[in-house]
């Protein structure tokens, strides 16, 4: 089964570099294409996938069709694309933030395949994808049979966790594994930055702030107790770490995050409705 990638920029680079780089693909099975040519080269020579030299020639090529461009270009990519895809029977994948499965439906269908004929399986990685160590999930239209999402899972298996969720739970995924490596990211360069403000160097401070991130989700992955729990374990009576919990809520630790989530969820929510 061949993949292909229409735009190799951020997303699609962590998620072929992960899929070639795990093993989980062979890189003869991986075609990709964007319309910035030093973009798409690279990834050829830096991991002997195959690079086209149109979007077109890339639908000939993939079985399935990974649509890997800003949500702002999918109208127009889909739309030059759909009697191809349709005529030869591709399954397309979208990866795109805020843009629903009906609306993809809408780009795809042709005088050949009216209505919803075409197998959309929409899907929201994140960009740990490129290290393995993925979130991804998986959502198909009604044309997707269960094979094609299997096949689209295991794709995004080869690059960290999948799951299969309903569509209406799409922004609030999105919020809490689409953009939060961004917001955990945030976390450890905070905690990093008041380290270096103790004293710290700075790539020591990183070196051992993202460390004990690293090791607190596994340990709320592998632990039994909740992350609540676990918590209470840190903090010893009259100790540092509840002064410093109290301090953070001082300033509204917990809210301010559910603030940027509820923020993201809502941008999701406008771009679904054509905002
Ligand atoms: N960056 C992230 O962490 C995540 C991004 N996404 C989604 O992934 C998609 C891509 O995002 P990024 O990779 O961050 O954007 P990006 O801007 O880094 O990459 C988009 C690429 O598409 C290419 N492109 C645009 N129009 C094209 C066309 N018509 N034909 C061929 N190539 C074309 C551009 O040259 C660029 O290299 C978006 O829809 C976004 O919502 C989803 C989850 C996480
Ligand atoms: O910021 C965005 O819109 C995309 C979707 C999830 C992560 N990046």
């Amino acid at each position: 089964m061949t993949v292909g990638f229409i735009g190799t920029g951020n997303m699609a680079n962590a998620i072929v570099r992960g899929m070639v780089g795990s093993g989980g693909f062979p890189a003869g099975d991986v075609v990709v294409f964007d319309r910035n040519a030093s973009k798409r080269d690279l990834l050829g020579s830096d991991l002997g996938v195959r690079v086209v030299a149109s979007a077109e020639e890339l639908v000939e090529a993939s079985d399935v069709v990974v649509v890997s461009v800003k949500p702002q270009g999918i109208p127009a990519l889909l739309t030059g694309l759909a009697d191809q895809i349709a005529d030869r029977r591709r399954v397309v994948v979208s990866i795109a933030a805020g843009t629903p499965l009906e609306r993809l439906e809408s780009f795809l269908t042709t005088d050949a395949a009216p209505g919803a004929q075409t197998a959309v399986v929409r899907v929201m990685p994140n960009v740990n994808a490129m290290i393995g160590a993925g979130m991804s999930a998986v959502t198909g239209n009604e044309a997707a049979t269960a094979e094609d999402v299997a096949t689209v899972l295991d794709v995004f298996r080869a690059v960290g966790e999948v799951v299969e969720i309903p569509e209406s739970q799409f922004s609030t995924y999105t919020a809490i594994a689409g953009s939060s490596p961004a917001f955990t990211y945030l976390f450890i360069d905070a905690l990093s930055r008041a380290a270096v403000a103790g004293g710290m160097p700075k790539a020591q401070a990183t070196q051992i702030a993202a460390q004990a991130v690293l090791g607190s989700a596994k340990m709320v992955r592998e632990s039994d107790k909740s992350p609540w729990d676990l918590i209470d374990t840190v903090c010893s009576p009259g100790g540092t770490t509840v002064a410093g919990l109290l301090a953070l809520e001082d300033r509204g630790f917990l809210s301010t995050v559910a603030h940027g989530v509820g923020a993201t969820i809502a941008r999701d929510k406008e771009m679904n409705a054509g905002g």
